[in-house]
């Protein structure tokens, strides 16, 4: 979904990974020295690290490129870690348990493919490490068996294959969860129709296409006749039954391209994409018909509906203007007596 609000959730988590290095980086740079004695060169490269990180920090800070940060950090990211575990020992090098979090972090700041990416890059690296472990120049001199090095080899790998496997296990969630969320943020609870959010993301895409195309783009507002009475007379229960039964009907009566939503209490909006506002006439009267030849509810009750229409206009025109002369269409169909059809003027 890499829409405004998950662009700005990825650059946050980005921030966030980066301050987490930046800050792990400087206590190495400042405690490591307290417990052992490293060769200069270690600490040359700690401190060409962490100005490397802060750079590339400031720069993803500023937003300067906004679709590179993601693959750019897991390059940075390699930059900063592989020269140190070639110099400390491969395999064998302490700095080498960091190595299995990388997939992880690259699925949390980018997604599938860059998990899969670094995930294969680091297990071709370790195996070649193990393969190779003998040539690796260890700065720290420490002394490691053959037999150690394709042990810890091994581990690693499997850490590093297993923390892909988390990742996008972790990522098929959160993407379940937040297109749950997103599904539920944009329908009605009752109706399962779109609500009025879902109905205003549609309704600016229908404006969009229609000026773009000068198709036209109508409105029908539906408001259900004497709902009070059905609510006082058989209950509330009775009254969401009969919601539930009239907007399904409505729903199963339109083309796919059409929009459907529930408006508020007893009314609903449908937006009928090139359609003029005389072929939508014959769209409203055909559903007037159909719901009034309907039952609804176990206490087979009839109802009607009135139908307010407009269209959009060439010039100047937006969601909230034509709701507005649907809604006085409606209010006209209205004192009319109901059971009707009415086109704004
Ligand atoms: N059962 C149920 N009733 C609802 C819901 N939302 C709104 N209503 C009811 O819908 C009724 C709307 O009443 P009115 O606005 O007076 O309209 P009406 O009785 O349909 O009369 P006209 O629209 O003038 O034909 C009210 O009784 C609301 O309580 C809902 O979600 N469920």
């Amino acid at each position: 979904m890499p829409n405004n609000t998950q662009a700005k959730f990825n650059h946050n988590l980005t921030l966030r990974v980066i301050e987490l290095a930046i800050i792990t980086m400087a206590i190495t740079l400042v405690l490591r020295p307290l417990f052992v004695t490293l060769p200069t060169l270690f600490t040359v490269l700690n401190l060409a690290n962490l100005v490397l990180a802060l750079v590339f920090y400031t720069l993803v800070r500023l937003d300067l490129f906004p679709k590179w940060e993601c693959i750019l950090s897991l390059v940075i990211a390699i930059i900063l870690i592989m020269p140190m575990l070639a110099l400390s020992g491969g395999v064998n090098s302490q700095v080498a348990c960091i190595l299995p979090l990388y997939p992880v972090f690259a699925a949390l700041i980018g997604g599938y493919k860059e998990s899969l990416l670094v995930t294969i890059f680091l297990t071709v690296c370790v195996v070649l490490a193990t393969i190779f472990s003998t040539d690796i120049v260890d700065l720290s001199e420490a002394d490691y068996s053959r037999e150690k090095s394709v042990v810890r080899g091994f581990w690693l790998t499997m850490s590093i294959i297993f923390s892909g496997v988390f990742g996008r296990f972790f990522l098929k969630k959160y993407t379940e969860f937040t297109e749950q969320l997103r599904d539920e943020n944009i329908h009605d609870p009752l109706t399962g129709l779109l609500n009025r959010r879902g109905l205003n993301r549609n309704f600016s895409r229908e404006l969009d296409s229609a000026s773009l195309s000068t198709s036209p783009l109508s409105v029908l507002l539906i408001d259900i006749d004497y709902f009070k009475k059905v609510n006082d007379m058989y209950g509330h229960d009775t009254g969401d039954i009969c919601l539930v039964q009239v907007g399904k009907l409505l729903a199963d009566n339109i083309r796919k391209s059409d929009t459907i939503a529930r408006f508020g209490g007893e009314e609903f909006i449908i937006l009928l994409p090139g359609t003029t506002q005389l072929d939508a006439v014959k769209v409203a009267e055909y559903l007037k018909g159909i719901v009034a030849q309907g039952k609804f509810s176990d206490f087979n009750l009839p109802l009607t509906i009135t139908i307010g229409i407009t269209e959009r206009h060439p010039q100047n025109d937006n969601a909230l203007k034509m709701i507005k002369r649907a809604d006085k269409a409606l209010y006209k169909g209205k004192d009319k007596g109901r059971n009707c059809v009415e086109v704004s003027e």
